[in-house]
């Protein structure tokens, strides 16, 4: 993608008033894989500073259907006035030390989310192979949030996505993500690749789409 088309993005993002330009990475993995269905319960990994909380509570189609949207940073994040009312709702944590339970206790759900989108990423240090590993580490953190119980990838608690729910994982290219896929492959029915129009050219990331967790 040339830098026009990046200046395209974030003019589009100030003129449709969300609050980054990642939005257009959601809206577009939203229209091609129809990941957030209305009334859906979506946790927000990374949430930061919330064009994704927007994109997802749009998605929820309108207040009546339901829904809840949980969005987590290490940043403190209000969900956005524009596109955002009561269902989206906001914490402070570092994702690496929580639990599934705090998560569901918080969106106040019993049983589960039908949706986690992870767009987590490191700080990044400019070392290709240490970038790689800590987004390796956060994306394989919230694959362990959402199903770690039922998979025996985490030795207590239960993974938080519900039979059937849908898990987005952004990663930098490596090694590793492939890795990742192969044991994707294996707990839901629909395991693909995708890197958004939105994302720019110089950049390594890509995304996980894995449907109907088994
Ligand atoms: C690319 S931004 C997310 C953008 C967001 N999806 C949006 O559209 O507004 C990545 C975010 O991941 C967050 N992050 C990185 N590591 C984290 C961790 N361990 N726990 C919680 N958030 C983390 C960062 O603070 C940052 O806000």
């Amino acid at each position: 993608m040339s830098a026009g088309v990046a200046d395209f993005f974030c003019r589009e993002a100030q003129r449709l008033r969300y609050a980054a330009r990642s939005a257009f990475k959601l809206l577009q993995i939203q229209k091609r894989h129809q990941i957030i269905r209305p009334g859906a319960s979506v946790l927000d990994l990374g949430c930061a500073p919330g064009a994704w909380l927007q994109v997802a509570c749009q998605s929820l189609g309108p207040l009546d259907k339901g829904g809840v949207v949980l969005g987590v940073d290490v940043k403190k994040v209000k969900a956005p006035a524009d596109h955002c009312d009561e269902r989206v709702k906001t914490v402070c944590a570092d994702v690496m030390r929580l639990d599934s339970r705090f998560l569901l206790d918080h969106a106040q759900l019993e049983h589960g989310f039908s949706v986690v989108l992870s767009d987590m990423c490191p700080r990044v240090s400019g070392i290709g192979s240490k970038d790689t590993a800590l987004s390796f580490e956060l994306g394989f953190k919230a694959l362990r949030l959402a199903v770690g119980g039922r998979f025996k990838l985490e030795p207590e608690g239960h993974g938080l996505l519900l039979p059937g729910g849908a898990i987005v994982i952004k990663l930098l290219e490596g090694e590793e993500s492939q890795g990742l896929f192969k044991l994707c492959e294996g707990m839901f029915r629909s395991v693909v690749w995708t890197r958004p129009k939105a994302t720019r050219s110089s950049s390594r990331e890509i995304y996980l789409i894995c449907k109907g967790l088994k």
